[in-house]
């Protein structure tokens, strides 16, 4: 596709519908990552709000936000914090629980001392929904004395915790009008019927 025709956040359209049930999320956002394009202007457009020389080190959530967070922390040419889901760092580590869209308690965790007090993170996950994973994330850094610059997802939906978090701190996110974010908030995008058989 020719940059002159490509519409904003055009590759949210390869997102692909649950067909596995209510334990998954509503959607799959990888077929993003497998296409060249569709991952450069996604990546892309994640960073491009933020004031570079403002960010000192980028943290990615586990599992998946490990995919763009490493992507952005290596255009940015910073370093890369991982933040993971309990039970696989063998130092030792700050944990933070929460609870998200699967109504699941959950934990994350953070090594240690892992910057000094004071550094820019800018945090990064996939999907927001209920902003549960985030705020946690968010605790996490902050506990250790860090400042949050600004937190980067494919997408935020309208949810109570999520908006909160729009509200104290710098959220980009790549959902371009409000026609495409009402069908997020409804759970159904119009381009699922591309995938309908
Ligand atoms: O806003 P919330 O309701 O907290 O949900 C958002 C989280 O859920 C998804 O991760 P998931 O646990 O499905 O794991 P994955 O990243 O490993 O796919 C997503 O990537 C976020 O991390
Ligand atoms: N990857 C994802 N897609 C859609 N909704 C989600 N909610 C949490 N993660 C999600």
């Amino acid at each position: 596709m020719s940059g002159k025709d490509k519409q904003p956040g055009w590759y949210l359209s390869l997102a692909m519908p649950n067909v596995r049930g209510p334990a998954y999320a509503w959607l799959d956002p990888s077929p993003i990552y497998l296409n060249p394009e569709a991952m450069q202007d996604c990546v892309a457009d994640m960073i491009r709000p933020f004031d570079h020389s403002e960010i000192d080190l980028v943290a990615g959530i586990d599992g998946t936000g490990f995919v763009l967070g490493s992507a952005i922390a290596y255009h940015l040419k910073k370093g890369f914090l991982m933040i993971r889901k309990a039970g696989h760092l063998a130092v030792d580590v700050t944990t933070v629980e929460y609870t998200d869209y699967q109504k699941k308690q959950k934990s994350l965790e953070m090594r240690q001392n892992p910057f000094p007090p004071g550094t820019r993170v800018l945090v990064v996950d996939q999907w927001i929904e209920t902003g549960g994973t985030m705020w946690a994330a968010v605790n996490l850094i902050e506990k250790a004395g860090g400042k949050v610059a600004g937190i980067a997802t494919i997408c935020m939906e309208e949810m109570e915790g999520a908006m909160k978090l729009k509200m104290q701190y710098d959220v980009v996110h790549c959902v371009p009008n409000e026609e495409l974010q009402k069908q997020v908030n409804d759970h159904y995008l119009e381009s699922f019927k591309n995938f309908e058989k």
